[in-house]
């Protein structure tokens, strides 16, 4: 496996209180789906990835390099691309100018920005909006402009936090079929929709309480719920809510 994260003995949390511990993981090339309830630690996670918050403990290492400095998380943050749940943005840019901004922050060389931002803008099928103000946009086009913005120059590290959150249904559909274009990228993705794992992930984790409670591909989480009993819509879903309440029953 072409390693794109890998960290080790990661310990992670805010003041003196540890959210995640002592954490081993390698994400390769593909789709790595995080599925958890909410406050599990996702967040925590993709903002460690992102090089945002520095580990309590443990090491991080993107792209074959050990984020040990503010230096070093600079120089990876150029092949990272990270969308957070909730994303800032300039009200008065256009679309083209907030992913083009974005583009510059990630030093994507200044030949390749204007294409870089023309394309992605296009893959998320907001060319026809492409000048229009992100104020005057609808939650699912901001969310969107979002997905562009991470995606612009072609970063090895996709982080995207909820990113489907106000996509209809067909924009939904035209995010899976982007993100499974994606070549030679390690995407981590967090969500709540079990239907995007099932689509797109080749492999997932179920997080609780900052823990992994199970690591390993769809299908093998469908397998957690046994002869297809149990609470869920879907095989991913019974797989999904065994996990957790297989965690939830050996707490009590
Ligand atoms: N800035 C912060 N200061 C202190 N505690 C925090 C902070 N941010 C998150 N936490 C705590 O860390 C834990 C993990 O939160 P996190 O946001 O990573 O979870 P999540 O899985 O992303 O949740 P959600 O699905 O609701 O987005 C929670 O207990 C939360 O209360």
């Amino acid at each position: 496996m072409d390693t794109v994260v890998r960290v080790s003995g990661l310990t992670q949390g805010y003041g003196k209180s540890a959210v995640i511990s002592g954490l081993d993981l390698d994400i390769g090339h593909g789709v790595f789906g995080l599925l958890g309830p909410n406050g599990a630690g996702k967040t925590t996670l993709l903002r460690t990835f992102a090089t945002i918050t520095p580990p309590l403990s443990g090491t991080i290492e993107i792209v074959g390099q050990e984020v040990t400095s503010e230096r070093a998380a600079r120089l990876v943050r150029r092949q990272i691309g990270y969308l957070p749940q909730d994303f800032g943005y300039h009200p008065g840019f256009s679309v083209y100018e907030f992913v083009r901004y974005c583009a510059w922050l990630r030093e994507v060389p200044s030949a390749r920005v204007h294409e870089a931002a023309v394309r992605v803008i296009d893959q998320v099928g907001l060319s026809d909006r492409m000048k229009a103000k992100m104020k005057s946009l609808s939650g699912g086009m901001v969310r969107r402009a979002g997905i562009a913005a991470a995606l612009v120059g072609s970063p090895r590290l996709v982080l995207l936090d909820e990113p489907t959150v106000g996509l209809d249904p067909a924009q939904r559909l035209e995010f899976r079929k982007l993100i499974r274009s994606l070549n030679n990228t390690a995407v981590v993705l967090s969500t709540h929709l079990v239907e995007d794992v099932a689509a797109i992930c080749r492999e997932v984790a179920v997080m609780s309480s900052g823990e992994f409670l199970f690591q390993g591909s769809p299908r093998d989480l469908s397998a957690q719920a046994p002869s297809g009993d149990g609470v869920g819509d879907t095989p991913l879903e019974r797989g999904y809510m065994a996990v957790l309440n297989r965690r939830t029953v050996g707490e009590r």
